[in-house]
């Protein structure tokens, strides 16, 4: 197959249909700091259109601060029963308001009170915290929808490269490196 996205989603709805995972969709997304350090941390992969790759996260977070001084991102899934290794290297763009509001409703009510309880990334008192902040999000919302607060979004990464490394026990791993071209993608085999 010769374009990486349908490839990836192929992969993606493969790995999918027999996970023994409990978080089928986490990838890490690897972002870099302000003194080039790289910074990886797991995510939920929400969807993949031709444009790229989705996430959801708070807006004021860790990551979140370095794409904004940074769009330079990379995406790594590893999906053992699958055999599949995928990296994405590309440029974040904050999805919008309106996309957001749609991921959002898609969450369940837990997720949505925890992601209004906290401000992520900050520092946190004591660990009891967790318990009473997200009990006072949920008692102000008891009986209503919970609104998306405004920093909480996305991001679409826009790929630049996608590599498939199929996993072979002989240590054989077929590596399938596309690199974007104009509208299009050249293909290369590296060696494993
Ligand atoms: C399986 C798994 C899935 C996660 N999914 C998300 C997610 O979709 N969005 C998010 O912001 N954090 C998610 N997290 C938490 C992140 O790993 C991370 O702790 C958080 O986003 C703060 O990262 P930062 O301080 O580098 O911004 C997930 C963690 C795990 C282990």
């Amino acid at each position: 197959m010769d374009n990486p996205i349908a490839k990836f989603e192929q992969c993606w709805q493969a790995a999918l249909a027999d996970s023994p995972l409990q978080q089928k969709s986490a990838i890490c997304v690897s972002t870099i700091d302000a003194q080039g350090f790289p910074a990886g941390r797991f995510v939920d992969l929400k969807a993949v259109t031709n444009d790229g790759f989705i996430f959801c996260t708070n807006l004021d977070s860790v990551k979140a601060r370095h794409l904004q001084h940074n769009a330079k991102i990379a995406l790594t899934a590893w999906w053992d029963h699958a055999g599949y290794q995928i990296r994405v290297v590309g440029l974040a763009q904050a999805i919008t308001a309106a996309e957001a509001d749609r991921f959002w409703h898609a969450r369940n009510r837990e997720a949505q009170l925890a992601s209004s309880a906290f401000n992520q990334s900050e520092p946190l008192s004591r660990e009891t915290e967790l318990t009473t902040r997200f009990n006072q999000t949920a008692d102000a919302h008891a009986g209503q929808p919970v609104p998306r607060p405004d920093n909480w979004g996305g991001f679409c990464v826009q790929p630049v490269s996608i590599e498939f490394l199929t996993f072979q026990n002989d240590r054989l791993h077929l590596r399938e490196y596309f690199a974007r071209s104009g509208d299009g993608w050249i293909k290369q085999l590296l060696q494993p």
